[in-house]
């Protein structure tokens, strides 16, 4: 698997602000780590490619307040939260002129829980568009250390953005600085995700439930030398679905039974719809009872936002009626993924109730419609899940290359199991640069 994204953007932004030097190996090489790096550099991170996924990154070390070499800067951030979010809380910190963009989408993605959030502690963000939207300007604020309190029911990623740049509101007296979520957290295990990296960076994040965090004072993020980022466990769900509909057995390396992923938890979903798993310390496989095999399943979502897609189009395979419920987040993610997976596994046959936050899915009586030409919604998660569909029933997907995002030569990856055994049957995949059936 290539490495997950979610630590990719994470670990570089740790090791530029830590003292010393960090050599990351595995990063992803996608869109989402090319926007975090090209913006790291731009603020004058020092950044060295030593081979294919290996960086190494001189931190600008913890200082405070944050200083950042460049001072004035225009950010393209593409489509990419996990750039976005932390950005904003870095830059708001850092005594400069800063102007933060996206691709239109990411100007209809919510900001304004962070925003608000980080205005509690004296930072100067103008939106530049819409209210509570990118784009935005930033300028030097008068940053003071206090209480902090962000709503947690829009996206994870806010309250991340805020661990991570929490040591640097240090508090001059005896005053800790604490954050409070008001409101349900969604996406929990992205924060436990957040935590542990801190402390692989030497800052441990102290929290009374899931609800009140503090770092206590004077922990400096410090390069932990060397770190190694774990495969994608989002993009395993693909080859571990594949491995579960088909008999398989289909295995992902580069992460294993310890991962530190929330979404490795995808795969005891697919225990429960009847596949069957092996975990290995560095590897996961997933073999099934073969097409029609798999029973239907009703899960809470909330924990396994980006793998929970996967299930969607699963459940075309499974027996009985799919609900994945708890996903009201889809809606501000890439597209607005309620909709645009209700209306794609239509034109497969399947019967889809979609709710405020949740699908029920019903695979087609009969057979899947073939040939449908499945819209992506430039969502790779849209592109890779329907990918899938590929063992009931030829489908064309529109636009894939929008894989980029996490997972650029997934399609050259998915084929390849289907040339590993074609011994399964009709599947077969065919590719060219702009075409994928
Ligand atoms: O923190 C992260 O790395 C992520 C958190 C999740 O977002 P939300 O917290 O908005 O659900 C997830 O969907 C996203 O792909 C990555
Ligand atoms: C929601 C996702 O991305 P982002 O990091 O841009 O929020 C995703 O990868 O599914």
């Amino acid at each position: 698997m290539p490495g997950s994204k979610s630590i990719s953007n994470r670990i570089l932004l740790l090791a530029a602000l830590s003292e010393g030097v960090t050599d990351v190996c595995d990063l992803l090489a996608s869109d989402d780590t090319a926007r975090m790096l090209d913006a790291l550099s731009t603020l004058g991170v020092s950044i060295l490619q030593i081979g294919r996924d290996h960086y190494r990154l001189q931190g600008v070390g913890d200082q405070f307040p944050l200083r950042l070499p460049t001072t004035e800067a225009d950010l393209f951030l593409g489509n990419a939260g996990t750039v976005f979010r932390p950005l904003t809380a870095m830059l708001a910190l850092a005594q400069g002129h800063y102007r933060l963009s996206g691709v239109p989408r990411m100007h209809e993605r919510p900001i304004g829980d962070l925003v608000d959030a980080l205005r509690q502690v004296g930072a100067d963000i103008t939106y530049l568009g819409k209210e509570g939207f990118p784009p935005l300007q930033i300028k030097p604020g008068r940053i003071h250390p206090g209480e902090i309190t962000v709503r947690g029911e829009v996206s994870s990623q806010f309250l991340t953005a805020l661990l991570m740049v929490l040591p640097f509101l240090r508090a001059e007296m005896d005053e800790l600085p604490v954050i409070t979520v008001a409101g349900e957290l969604i996406s929990r295990p992205y924060i436990d995700l957040t935590i542990a990296l801190m402390a692989r960076f030497g800052v441990q994040v102290e929290r009374e439930e899931w609800r009140r965090f503090t770092v206590p004072a004077d922990q400096r993020y410090r390069s932990p030398g060397q770190v190694f980022v774990e495969g994608d466990a989002s993009s395993a769900s693909y080859f571990l679905a594949a491995g579960a509909i088909g008999r398989g057995p289909v295995r992902v390396e580069g992460l294993g039974r310890d991962s530190v992923q929330g979404d490795i938890r995808f795969a005891e979903a697919l225990e429960r719809m009847g596949a069957d798993i092996r975990f290995g310390d560095n590897w996961i496989e997933a073999s099934g009872p073969g097409p029609g095999g798999l029973r239907a399943i009703d899960l809470d979502c909330n924990h396994i936002p980006d793998a929970a897609m996967t299930l969607a189009v699963t459940a075309l395979f499974a027996r009985g009626n799919t609900v994945l419920r708890n996903i009201a987040s889809w809606r501000v993610k890439e597209t607005d993924r309620i909709a645009a997976m209700a209306q794609e596994l239509r034109k497969l046959g399947a019967e889809v109730e979609a709710g405020s936050d949740f699908l029920q899915i019903s695979p087609p009586r009969g057979e899947l419609v073939a040939n449908a030409a499945i819209d992506t919604y430039d969502d790779h998660r849209m592109a890779m899940c329907f990918s899938l569909v590929s063992f009931g029933a030829p489908v064309r997907i529109n636009d894939p290359r929008c894989v980029s995002k996490t997972f650029p030569d997934y399609f050259e990856k998915f084929a390849a199991i289907a040339y590993a055994d074609p011994g399964q049957g009709k599947f077969a995949a065919r590719i060219d640069s702009s075409d994928i059936s």
